[in-house]
C-alpha cells in the first residue's frame, strides 16, 4: 500500500470550518428543486425560471449557486475569502496534497533530482516562450534571427543560453532522476505506471533536444541533423519516416518547419500531458522508500512534502538555478556560420551528448547489416527497459532483486563508456 496513505492520518491538516454535509448544503434533488427553488428564494432572478420552463416539461436549474459559501464564517482577509467563495471545491484538493510525506533516509538526497528535472523544464518553457518572440522559423530568417537575439535583443543572449543550457541539465537531471529511481526500485508495485510515463517524459525530452538542435540553423546543426535523420533510412519503412521527419529527401528549410512545429506544438502538449499523468501519480502514491527499509528501522521518520519538502526543493532549485547562470555566462554555446545545404559537412558532426551512446554503436556495427542490427538491440533493449517493473517479480514482493541492481549497472556502464569513446575522439578533431 502507499506509504502516504498510511501515514496520512498521523499528519491531518488543521481542522477547517467544514461545508455543511454535501446533503444538507445542497439543494433538494434536481427534480424536488424545481418547486423549492422557487419558494425559497422567490425574489431571485433564477427562481421565475424553473417556473416558466415547467410547462415546457423542461427541467432548467437555478442560475445562482445552490449552496452558500460554507467557509463564510472563517476568520481570514476579505480577499482570501472573495477565493475561498469561488474555489471552495478546490479545498479537499489541496488537504489531499498536504497529506503527501516524504520518508528520511541516508537515500533521501536521490528524491530531489524529479523536482530539478521539472525545474529545468518550467524554465525551458519560460525562456523559449521569450525566444519565440524574436525568433522566426524559415530557412532564410532562422540564422538571422538567431543571431539577431545574440546580438541585438536586450539579455537576448542571456535567455538563449539559458534555454541551450537548461535543456542539457534538464536532460542530465532526468538520467539522474531514472537511475535514482532504479536503483531505489522505486518502479516496484504498485508505481510501475510512475516508471512507465517518466519513461515516454525522457523520449519526449530527447524529442526535444533533437528537435531544438536544428533552429539556430547553423552548419553544425545542419549536418548533423542530416546525420541523426539517416538513421531510421536502415529499418524496413525507415525511408517513408526519414521522409515525413525531412519534410522531402534532404535535409531543407522545410525540416526547419517540421523540427520547429514539433518543438513547440506537438513536443510540449504531448510533455505536458504525460507530466500530469506522472505527478498526478507521484501524489496518490506517494514517496516510495528503499525496500527492507522500514523493516530495518532505517527510515528516520516522514517529513511533509507541503510545506518542508517543496521549501528544501525550492533550495535545490536555487542552487540549480545558481549553477544554470554559471554555465550560461561563463561557457556560451557558440553561435557558428549559417547553414549552406550545398556546402559540403564540416570535420566533427556529431549529435548532442545524450545521443553519444547510440551513435558509438552505430559507428561499431560497420559490417553489412550492422546498422541495423545496433537499431534493433537500441530498440529491444529500450522496450525491456520500460518493462523493468513487470519484470522485477521480487521487487514487487519487497524482496531484494540484485539480478535487476546488476543490470542497471551495467546499462550505465554501456553509457558512460560509449559516451567517453565519443568524447575522447571527437575532442581531438
Ligand atoms: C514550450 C517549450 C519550448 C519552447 C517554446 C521552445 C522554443 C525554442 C525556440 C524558439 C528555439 C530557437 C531559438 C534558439 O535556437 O535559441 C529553441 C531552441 C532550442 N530548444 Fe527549445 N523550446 C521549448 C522547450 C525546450 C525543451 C524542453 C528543450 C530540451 C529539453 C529544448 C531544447 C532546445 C535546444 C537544444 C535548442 C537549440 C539551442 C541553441 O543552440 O540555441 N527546448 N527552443
Ligand atoms: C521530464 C522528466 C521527468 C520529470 C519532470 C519527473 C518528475 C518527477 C517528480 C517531481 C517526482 C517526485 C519526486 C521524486 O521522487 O523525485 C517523480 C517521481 C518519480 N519518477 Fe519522475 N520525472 C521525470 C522523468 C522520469 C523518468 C525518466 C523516470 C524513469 C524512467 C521517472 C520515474 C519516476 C518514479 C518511479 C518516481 C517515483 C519515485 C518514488 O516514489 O520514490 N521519472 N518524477
Amino acid at each position: 500500500m502507499a506509504e502516504n496513505n498510511q501515514n496520512a492520518a498521523a499528519g491531518k491538516a488543521p481542522a477547517k470550518p467544514k461545508p455543511a454535509a454535501p446533503g444538507a448544503a445542497k439543494p433538494a434533488a434536481p427534480g424536488a428543486a424545481k418547486p423549492a427553488a422557487g419558494a425559497a428564494k422567490p425574489a431571485a432572478p433564477g427562481a421565475a425560471k424553473p417556473a416558466a420552463s415547467a410547462g415546457g416539461g423542461v427541467y432548467k436549474p437555478p442560475v445562482d449557486r445552490p449552496d452558500s459559501n460554507p467557509y463564510k464564517d472563517s476568520k481570514q482577509s476579505a480577499l482570501a475569502s472573495w477565493f475561498q467563495e469561488r474555489f471552495y471545491v478546490m479545498i479537499p484538493v489541496i488537504d489531499y496534497l498536504k497529506k503527501k510525506e516524504v520518508p528520511q533516509h541516508r537515500l533521501s538526497f536521490w528524491y530531489y533530482f524529479g523536482g530539478l528535472t521539472l525545474f529545468f523544464f518550467i524554465i525551458q518553457v519560460v525562456t523559449g516562450l521569450l525566444l519565440l518572440q524574436y525568433y522566426k522559423p524559415t530557412g532564410a530568417e532562422a540564422f538571422t534571427s538567431f543571431v539577431f537575439i545574440q546580438k541585438e535583443v536586450p539579455f537576448g543572449w542571456l535567455i538563449r543560453q539559458v534555454h541551450a543550457w537548461s535543456a542539457n541539465l534538464m536532460i542530465g537531471m532526468a538520467f539522474i532522476h531514472m537511475f535514482s529511481t532504479f536503483f531505489m526500485k522505486s518502479y516496484r508495485k504498485p508505481r510501475e505506471l510512475m516508471w512507465v510515463s517518466g519513461f515516454v517524459l525522457l523520449v519526449l525530452s530527447l524529442g526535444f533536444g533533437f528537435t531544438g538542435y536544428l533552429l539556430p540553423w547553423n552548419e553544425l546543426a545542419f549536418f548533423a541533423t542530416q546525420v541523426g535523420t539517416e538513421v531510421p533510412k536502415v529499418m524496413p519503412g525507415g525511408a517513408l519516416l526519414v521522409d515525413i521527419l525531412r519534410g522531402g529527401k534532404d535535409v531543407s528549410p522545410e525540416t526547419l518547419t517540421r523540427m520547429f512545429s514539433l518543438h513547440v506544438v506537438l513536443l510540449p502538449g504531448l510533455l505536458l500531458l504525460m507530466l500530469s499523468a506522472h505527478l498526478m501519480l507521484v501524489q496518490v502514491l506517494g514517496t516510495s522508500s528503499p525496500i527492507g527499509y522500514k523493516e530495518a528501522g532505517l527510515i528516520k521518520g516522514y517529513e511533509k512534502f507541503f510545506p518542508t519538502f517543496l521549501a528544501k526543493d525550492a533550495i535545490g532549485w536555487l542552487i540549480g538555478f545558481g549553477l544554470l547562470v554559471y554555465l550560461a555566462v561563463m561557457f556560451p554555446w557558440e553561435i557558428g556560420v549559417q547553414a549552406d545545404p550545398l556546402g559540403s559537412a564540416p570535420v566533427g558532426i556529431k549529435p548532442e551528448w545524450y545521443f553519444w551512446a547510440q551513435f558509438q554503436l552505430l559507428k561499431d556495427f560497420t559490417f553489412e547489416g550492422g546498422e541495423l542490427l545496433a537499431i534493433v538491440l537500441f530498440t529491444v533493449g529500450a522496450i525491456l527497459w520500460i518493462l523493468v517493473p513487470f519484470l522485477d517479480r521480487q521487487a514487487s514482493r519487497e524482496q531484494r532483486s540484485p539480478i535487476f541492481t546488476i543490470l542497471g549497472l551495467l546499462v550505465i556502464a554501456f553509457l558512460v563508456i560509449n559516451t567517453y569513446r565519443v568524447y575522447a575522439e571527437y575532442s581531438q578533431l
